[in-house]
């Protein structure tokens, strides 16, 4: 067995390249604040691949593993020439950077990165715009002069189209951060309109003037980034990168060799301009390139869904108080009511017979985080998780891209992911850079087929020892007697008991019991929302939603449930047609 020091070493090998940011090319002030302010020693292997070649002027498409340091990828090289400027860079030439990100957590996350990193080079001006903001502030911090601007694409466009005073004729880079998700969610229009103002590859000035100080000649230099690739990037990659150069992971699938960075003219790995071919990998064990969590899988009936996910995690908090994990859902409505459930279920110590006094079933803290969410409660969240040492949060696909939540030691993937790259994405939130992690996949008998989907990814998941966290509770005081293997797990005594206390806790309360049919609603809704080859695996008519219900804790029969969806469908449509004013093409239901 490795010992301790050579685990760490060889942990290392994995992630950092073995030479200095110096040797990048970089100036050494930055050096310096990459050292002593981010607290980096080396950079990490992407880092030291991509870094010189954006220093080049090339047009980059940047395709690393999660946690491995894109954000400094890009930033650096952007400082770097920014901070040389001789004269030095003034608000008035307003903003000369801009990165695109696809939320607004993200958003504030790549700006406080910023902060850090011009913390020596004050007359290089960081700044964001993002939906849920203040439109007027933004405009007059625009006015001033932005020289890095981190922008969600909607209300970038608005200001391109509404702040008179805001200056991008300088804009020398564009850069896409999780550029396949920005499509997905929808802006493609938007990113389209705004390649047509700011020019999609505009080869940057000669000699630029304006009016107070010349800034030197430059070339426009655009650069894509993301874990995962799919056709919709290679349209953006074709409109917006010129010559572009791929940095990214060899694909050694048969060799099973140690993946390494490599840099590659996108021509040499694609045929007719096509990047089809890099398909999103997940490479398990130890062949990955980067530490990656252990995979596990949770096979269970839909009606026990509930009890599992409670005892789980009572479990995980129980054998190690100070954790962070984060718990996906596939709808708003579902995070709302998981997260009230946690906060406010009680269960007596004795849960046979309800005699003990009862206790809060989860007492640890408790964070949720999704769309619907006013912006700051969404800010509260996001902070609190990235700074508490302890926390549970519970939340849609919103935090699943680029948040670098430290210490997150396990992800459950409740509601399954859509396709593999939003599983890739979502177990990327744990072990990053090299630190241990562990990821759930819930999953029911009847969507096994969704392994088969993952493992095409190169995907391998082990099943989680169930049976073990349901023993380790105790049913009248005590330890309960080892429940015989063959018993279904819909009859082990403990999820018989918390299934019944959960129901009738949910059935008490009014707002509860509401709460419980808007996510039974929407999980329906999400369900048949699944695209492509999934519509395959997530059939509605394959469920019994009886036991959909019950995982909601309803006792309720489908076709009642079933009822006050159709009003609420009904409702919604009919809000639909009096929305007034463009609708972007969108999910139906918001993440
Ligand atoms: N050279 C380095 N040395 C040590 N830590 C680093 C280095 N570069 C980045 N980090 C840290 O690594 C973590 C992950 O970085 P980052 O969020 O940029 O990863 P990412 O590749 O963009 O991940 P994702 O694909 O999930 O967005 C951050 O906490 C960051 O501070």
């Amino acid at each position: 067995m490795a010992k301790k020091g050579e685990e760490e070493k060889s942990k290392g090998d994995d992630v950092f390249a073995s030479c200095t940011f110096s040797s990048l090319g970089l100036q050494s002030t930055l050096c310096d604040e990459l050292i002593d302010k981010m607290g980096y020693e080396a950079p990490t292997i992407v880092q030291a691949k991509a870094i010189p070649l954006i220093l080049s002027g090339k047009h980059v498409l940047v395709n690393a593993a999660t946690g491995t340091g894109k954000t400094i990828v890009y930033l650096v090289p952007l400082i770097h020439p920014l901070q040389m400027y001789n004269p030095r860079i003034e608000r008035s030439h307003g903003t000369m950077a801009l990165v695109l990100v696809p939320t607004r957590e993200l958003c504030i996350q790549v700006y406080e990165i910023l902060q850090k990193l011009l913390h020596r080079f004050h007359w290089i001006v960081p700044g964001f715009v993002m939906g849920g903001e203040n439109r007027s502030k933004e405009k007059a911090r625009l006015r001033k002069g932005i020289s890095i601007l981190v922008a969600t694409p909607g209300r970038l466009l608005d200001h391109l189209k509404n702040t008179s005073s805001f200056v991008h004729s300088n804009l020398r880079w564009i850069i896409f951060d999780e550029a396949d998700r920005i499509l997905e969610l929808g802006f493609g229009k938007e990113i389209e309109d705004i390649l047509d103002v700011l020019g999609s590859r505009k080869n940057g000035s000669d000699d630029k003037t304006d009016g107070v100080s010349k800034l030197p000649k430059f070339h426009r230099q655009n650069l894509l980034l993301s874990a995962t690739l799919n056709e919709k990037v290679n349209h953006l990659a074709n409109i917006s990168l010129e010559n572009p150069v791929l940095v990214g992971l060899d694909e050694k699938k048969s060799s099973g060799e140690m993946q390494k960075p490599s840099h590659k003219h996108l021509g040499d790995l694609i045929s007719n301009d096509d990047i089809k071919s890099e398909q999103p990998t997940l490479k398990s064990g130890s062949d990955a390139g980067y530490n990656l969590p252990a995979q596990l899988i949770q096979t269970l009936p839909c009606g026990s869904r509930l009890v599992v996910l409670l005892s789980i995690l009572k479990n995980l908090f129980q054998k190690e108080p100070s954790r962070k994990i984060v718990v996906f859902f596939s709808t708003c409505d579902a995070v709302d009511f998981h997260y009230s459930l946690l906060s406010e279920f009680q269960l007596s110590s004795d849960v046979e017979s309800g005699t003990q006094q009862k206790q809060k079933f989860f007492s640890g803290k408790l964070l949720c985080l999704h769309g619907s969410m006013e912006q700051e409660g969404r800010r509260t969240s996001f902070q609190g998780f990235k700074t508490d040492r302890s926390a549970l949060l519970l939340c849609t696909d919103v935090a699943a891209r680029g948040l670098d939540f430290p210490k997150v030691r396990c992800i459950i993937q409740y509601d399954s992911p859509g396709d593999a790259s939003e599983y890739v994405h979502r177990v990327g939130r744990t072990a990053r850079l090299g630190e241990r992690g562990d990821a759930l996949l819930f999953l029911q008998p009847v969507e096994m087929d969704y392994l088969k989907d993952l493992e095409k990814h190169g995907v391998s998941l082990k099943e989680y020892p169930l049976l073990k966290v349901l023993d380790s509770f105790p049913i009248t005081g005590q330890k309960p007697q080892h429940v015989k293997k063959f018993v279904p797990l819909e009859l082990h005594p403990w999820v018989v008991i918390l299934q019944r206390a959960l129901e009738s806790f949910i059935g008490a309360e009014e707002k509860m019991k509401q709460m419980a049919k808007d996510a039974f609603c929407s999980w329906i809704r999400a369900y048949t929302a699944h695209r492509g080859d999934l519509k395959r695996i997530f059939m509605v008519k394959r469920l019994h939603l009886g036991h959909v219900a019950k995982s909601f804790g309803l006792k309720d029969q489908p076709s009642m449930v079933g009822r006050a969806f159709q009003v609420k469908a009904k409702k919604n449509k009919k809000d639909l047609k009096h929305h007034k004013g463009p609708m972007r093409k969108r999910k139906i239901w918001k993440t």
